[in-house]
């Protein structure tokens, strides 16, 4: 029987179990406590904190495969939401001490303090390794418990999958809010906060844009009601095919409003055309996805967080959009350079575009912020010909 402590560390002990059976022990780290998601790696080595904090992450355990987190502590000043998201966090080695000039707090006591269980010292390469060959699945991660690694993985598989699981409603705002228009107001656009990221709209004020967040249940008509010259569906967790926003997006498309999605709103966007959406064996997160524009055959690099993508032809060859003559011929305008995933969708025949990652990139990279400057040069060419 192993001693409960470990004597080097003063860590209690900890279990990770997948829900395939397979089991890694290593230290608490966090919360004590018990959590269940869906297992994730992300491949960032920086940005910690906008990865935690971003909703897109709610119901997921985030494996880092960074092997040394925290370095950098926590501020108030990085996070993309007023809390945490993610369920669960895996590192293989915590900073003993945060060492930065903004840093105002430890991440350990962040992650504690809001009651977020984690787990150290484990070989985060091997789990990762893992994940890539079987695909992401569900996990729980217990500290103090003397279960049974086939008791614990029993109680993993009885949680909700990931795959038809609609949870962008618990992430979303309850009320409608402003962001105001830095300098100059330009425009005003319509942001479904699907679980919105505070990056977006402070990339789309920086450009002049006035941007009224609206609750992931609001109305076409509330949408209307804020007289916008664009409208933009965010980023967001779960399954994009058990989103009922489909319709309300299929009414912003038949009225001409100019439109720009990111991530889930990409998904959505490929759904109101009529495209399918899938779920990838193991997704892309990360901040160094590369990506070819097919507008200007440049290749980006960029931030991604998605475990499902649209299921359009990749040839990039315009296709009449499946949902119906009037949404007109739609292309596939940005394609992932590692696995053929379809990154952006275009519409030739009204004006809407979408990407799967993410331009508003905070920790970076800022290869993608053109594409704020393509949503407003849409909303400016809708406004001269209106
Ligand atoms: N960041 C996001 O918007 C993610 C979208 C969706 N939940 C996915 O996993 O693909």
């Amino acid at each position: 029987m192993t001693a409960t402590i470990d004597p080097l560390t003063g860590r209690g002990r900890a279990t990770l179990v997948l829900e395939d059976g397979t089991a890694f022990a290593g230290l608490a780290y966090g919360a004590i406590g018990e959590t269940f998601g869906e297992a994730v790696f992300s491949t960032g080595m920086t940005g910690y904190q906008e990865t935690l904090t971003d909703p897109s992450y709610h119901r997921q355990v985030v494996v880092m495969t960074a092997p040394h987190v925290g370095n950098t502590g926590v501020n108030d000043e990085d996070p993309e939401s007023k809390r945490i998201w993610v369920s669960g966090y895996v590192v293989r080695d915590p900073a003993l001490r945060p060492s930065n000039w903004r840093s105002q707090r430890s991440l350990e006591d962040e992650l504690a303090e809001q009651g977020v269980v984690g787990i150290c010292d484990i070989d985060t390469r091997a789990l990762t390794r893992h994940l890539r060959e079987s695909g992401a699945m569900r996990v729980g991660i217990f500290s103090r418990t003397d279960a049974s690694a086939d008791a614990l993985a029993q109680r993993v598989r009885e949680q909700p999958e990931m795959a038809g699981s609609e949870l962008a409603s618990e992430v979303s705002t309850d009320e409608a809010y402003v962001v105001p228009a830095q300098g100059e107001k330009r425009f005003t656009v319509a942001a479904v906060d699907l679980g919105i990221k505070a990056m977006t709209p402070h990339r789309m004020a920086e450009r002049g844009i006035e941007v009224h967040v609206l609750p992931a249940d609001c109305t076409f008509e509330q949408i209307q009601a804020v007289h916008p010259d664009g409208v933009f569906f965010s980023n967001g967790p779960g399954d994009p095919s058990t989103a009922p926003q489909v319709t309300v997006l299929q009414q912003v498309l038949e009225a001409g409003i100019p439109f720009f999605g990111i991530c889930f709103g990409n998904q959505l966007l490929g759904r109101a055309l009529g495209f399918g959406t899938y779920k990838l064996k193991y997704g892309h997160r990360g901040i160094n996805q590369p990506v070819l524009d097919r507008t200007t055959n440049k290749v980006e690099v960029t931030a991604h967080n998605h475990g499902f993508a649209v299921d359009a032809p990749r040839d990039g060859e315009p296709v009449q959009a499946p949902a119906g003559e009037q949404f007109g011929r739609v292309r596939v305008s940005h394609i992932g350079l590692n696995d053929n995933v379809v990154e952006g969708l275009e519409c030739l025949d009204i004006p809407a575009f979408s990407v799967q990652y993410h331009p508003e990139a905070a920790a970076g990279p800022h290869d993608a912020a053109y594409l704020f400057d393509r949503f407003v040069e849409l909303m400016t060419s809708q406004k001269e010909s209106n």
